[in-house]
């Protein structure tokens, strides 16, 4: 499959149900305070869509930003227990402008707090995807953001521009538009005299070493490019086509009008929860594997069995997520491993027969599954 720039916007203008995701610097005025026109004027971009039978999914950021104001502090917080605070203060009061933004058009929002390393657990990531399906089946608008309050530092996102790509793959979004404060993608940061403008990337994994990318100028975002691109190559090895333009732009993006950069997909629609696997966990250990075991791993098919794993490294609980590596220290998968780190000792080196007669029925099973599983 290989999309012209074409064929990409087109299928953007085709979506029935496409991700938007909003950064911070786009909801707020240069003091860092809500900025309630632009709010109201994404919102009458995105009704567009609604009204004409489109299902939309919102990922906003604007918590901390709408939050640290009315807290009295004059800029952006730094350290992680403010952002959270202020988080918590924003996150209500941008829903409430939401609420009442989109209910002009008569359109209902919910709100989901999503914490990414929880969501990639089996029963979270169904729950998750459950509720945005129901929603979209009620007429509701989703409206997600990360659960800055409960996120700690380690596992924080921290940026939504990733999340969004998630959120994009979990829902089988048709695409995803990310809209910041910049019209486009540049060969370098736009303020860099002689940077110019990139109006369409057939393969962002192949491009992106290509560009200079910078972070956040804009003095309330987080991820700057960096995790923009990134976030278009999840979309884009997911098979969702992506546009990144600047926030008055939403509605001509999602007609599919030449504004901002398209990104093409370059994969068929991939699975999904192993994405959040690849990206949203943080290893919290690692199973060292033999040669046999690591040539079935990187066959892509198979789980990985206690029979094949020669070492235990490290400290985690049954559902972390953990490195698979081969025995010259190479990560080969990472994945979500079914047994404490103080069980796996016992089992190391046993068939599943051994197991069962050995340890009990409750350890004849795969030390990481492969639906749990995702190679590196
Ligand atoms: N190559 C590049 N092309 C475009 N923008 C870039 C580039 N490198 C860095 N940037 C910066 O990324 C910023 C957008 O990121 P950020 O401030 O995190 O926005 P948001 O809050 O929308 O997530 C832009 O303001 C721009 O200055
Ligand atoms: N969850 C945070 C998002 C952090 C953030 O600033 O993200 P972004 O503006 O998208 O780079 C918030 O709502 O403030």
């Amino acid at each position: 499959m290989q999309h012209n720039e074409e064929e990409t916007r087109r299928a953007v203008a085709a979506a029935r149900t496409v991700v938007v995701k909003v950064g911070s610097s786009s909801l707020t005025q240069p003091s860092g305070h809500l900025d309630v026109d632009k709010l109201e004027a994404l919102a009458g971009a995105l009704a567009q869509v609604h009204m004409l039978g489109g299902h939309v999914v919102l990922v906003s950021s604007g918590a901390i930003a709408a939050g640290f104001g009315p807290l009295g502090f004059e800029s952006r917080p730094t350290d992680v227990a403010t952002q959270q605070a202020a988080a918590s203060v924003g996150q209500g009061l941008l829903m409430a402008q939401y609420e009442l933004a989109f209910a002009r058009y008569g359109i209902r929002v919910g709100q989901l707090l999503i914490t990414a390393e929880d969501t990639m657990q089996p029963r979270q990531y169904r729950n998750a995807r459950r509720t945005i399906g129901r929603l979209l089946e009620l007429g509701v608008l989703p409206i997600v953001n990360e659960n800055d309050a409960l996120a700690s530092n380690e596992i924080r996102f921290g940026d939504n521009d990733r999340l969004s790509a998630l959120i994009a793959n979990m829902v089988r979004a048709d695409a995803l538009v990310l809209l910041t404060d910049v019209d486009a993608l540049y060969t370098a940061p736009p303020s860099k005299p002689g940077s110019q403008r990139i109006g369409f990337v057939p393969d962002v994994a192949a491009m992106i070493d290509g560009i200079q990318v910078g972070g956040s100028d804009s003095g309330v975002g987080t991820g700057g490019m960096v995790t923009k691109l990134e976030a278009a190559r999840m979309a884009s090895v997911s098979g969702i086509p992506a546009v990144m333009t600047c926030a008055p732009n939403a509605g001509p993006a999602l007609m599919g009008d030449a504004v901002g950069t398209a990104f093409a997909p370059v994969r068929q629609r991939g699975s999904a929860r192993r994405l959040w696997i690849k990206f949203a966990s943080h290893p919290q250990g690692v199973l060292v594997v033999d040669a046999g075991a690591a040539a079935a791993v990187r066959g892509g098919r198979a789980s990985l069995l206690a029979a094949g794993v020669v070492e235990v490294r490290g400290d985690f609980a049954a559902g972390d997520a953990v490195w698979i590596d081969d025995e010259d220290g190479n990560h080969l998968a990472r994945g979500l491993v079914g047994f404490d780190s103080e069980e796996i000792p016992d089992m190391l080196g046993r068939t599943t027969a051994q197991l069962r007669r050995i340890l009990g029925e409750e350890y004849a099973h795969p030390v990481v599954h492969r639906d749990n599983l995702v190679l590196v």
